[in-house]
């Protein structure tokens, strides 16, 4: 068999553990604000994943999904920090790009890390413009209820769609005492869904509700003409969002309760790693006929032997 035969077969072999069917949304077309509006209206739950790279940005666009957050829990799960405050905006920005190289249709939204939208409106929308810009998203999402209305209504005016963020809101950890899960009195749920109303009123696009009694989530929904994205929020949100590496297995820290995982890749991938190392102990690996380059003809190969030999024969290492 020549060489590139076996190269084609080992094409198809690799081919055949990837998924059969086309990716439902395909041929889809670029997603909006309008066509995600247009969902909301219809009672289509709206899909979200986070990506933090190119290769999950690729995932996200592949399987159809409506939006793609580069979500600031990448500083968790990719980069292994110890909260997500210890991100720069800077760092951000990097990945942010290399999602949207791999990210056609989906629209792409990026987080504005602590530090880059309390201050003031002016700075919300510095950093939002620059997320714009430098991370080539399509809108950005913050933490925050009424106290960041004004950073909302100057963003939204320059222009640019946001999406907010109530409920657990992992970059006031501190002040919440830990990753708890919120407005579980009647209290509580007021005021959640008075900040709700709030950020609607700002013009925020949407809203993520994370961590949230089910029964308050579900009302929350049921009160606002914008979408409400759950993580942690009960079924009855307009859309749900998981964070990638969480749900295919591969965070090793921790587990919250509202995920799900559809995939163990961290085994999968552990697994495999371990098959390298035990082959190339065994040298079974590379395979001579599989991984491995020829000469270029066979005359050129016995041309080389003799070369060998000559010089194996020779007294001068040198050559
Ligand atoms: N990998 C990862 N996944 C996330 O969902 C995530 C991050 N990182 N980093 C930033 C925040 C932190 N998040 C978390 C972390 C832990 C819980 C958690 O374990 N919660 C408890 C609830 C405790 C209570 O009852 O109040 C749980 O059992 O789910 C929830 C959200 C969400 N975000
Ligand atoms: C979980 C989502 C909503 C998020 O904020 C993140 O991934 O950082
Ligand atoms: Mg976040």
């Amino acid at each position: 068999m020549t060489d590139s035969l076996l190269h084609f077969l080992q094409l198809i072999q690799r081919n055949s553990s990837r998924p059969t069917e086309p990716a439902e949304n395909s041929n889809r077309k670029k997603v909006t604000v309008q066509s995600l509006q247009r969902l909301y209206k219809k009672n289509v739950p709206i899909t979200v994943m986070t990506a933090y790279d190119y290769p999950s940005g690729l995932m996200c666009d592949k399987t159809g999904m409506d939006i793609c957050l580069v979500g600031d829990s990448l500083a968790m799960t990719a980069l292994g920090y110890e909260s997500t405050n210890d991100i720069s905006f800077d760092e951000m920005l990097h990945h942010s790009r290399a999602v949207a190289r791999g990210c056609k249709n989906s629209f792409i939204v990026g987080d504005l890390p602590f530090g880059t939208y309390e201050t003031s409106a002016n700075q919300a929308l510095d950093s939002s413009i620059r997320f714009l810009r430098e991370g080539k998203v399509g809108a950005v999402k913050f933490e925050g209820g009424k106290e960041v209305f004004e950073q909302v209504c100057k963003i939204v005016s320059a222009g640019i769609p946001v999406m907010a963020h109530i409920g657990l809101t992992p970059q006031r950890a501190s002040a919440l005492g830990g990753y708890k899960v919120q407005g579980k009195t009647v209290e509580k749920a007021k005021k959640l869904l008075e900040d709700a109303l709030a950020l609607q009123e700002a013009g925020a696009f949407s809203l993520v509700l994370e961590a949230i009694p089910t029964p308050v989530a579900t009302f929350i929904t049921k009160r606002l003409t914008i979408p409400t994205i759950g993580i942690g929020a009960g079924p009855h949100c307009s859309g749900q969002v998981l964070v990638y590496l969480d749900m295919l297995g591969m965070f090793d820290r921790f587990m919250p309760k509202f995920c799900k995982v559809y995939g163990e890749v961290g085994s999968i991938t552990e697994n495999a790693l371990l098959e390298f190392k035990k082959e190339v102990i065994a040298k079974s690996f590379p395979d001579e006929k599989l991984h491995c380059y020829s000469m270029e003809s066979a005359e050129e190969a016995e041309r080389f032997k003799d070369w060998v030999a000559q010089v194996e024969s020779s007294d001068n290492v040198n050559i």
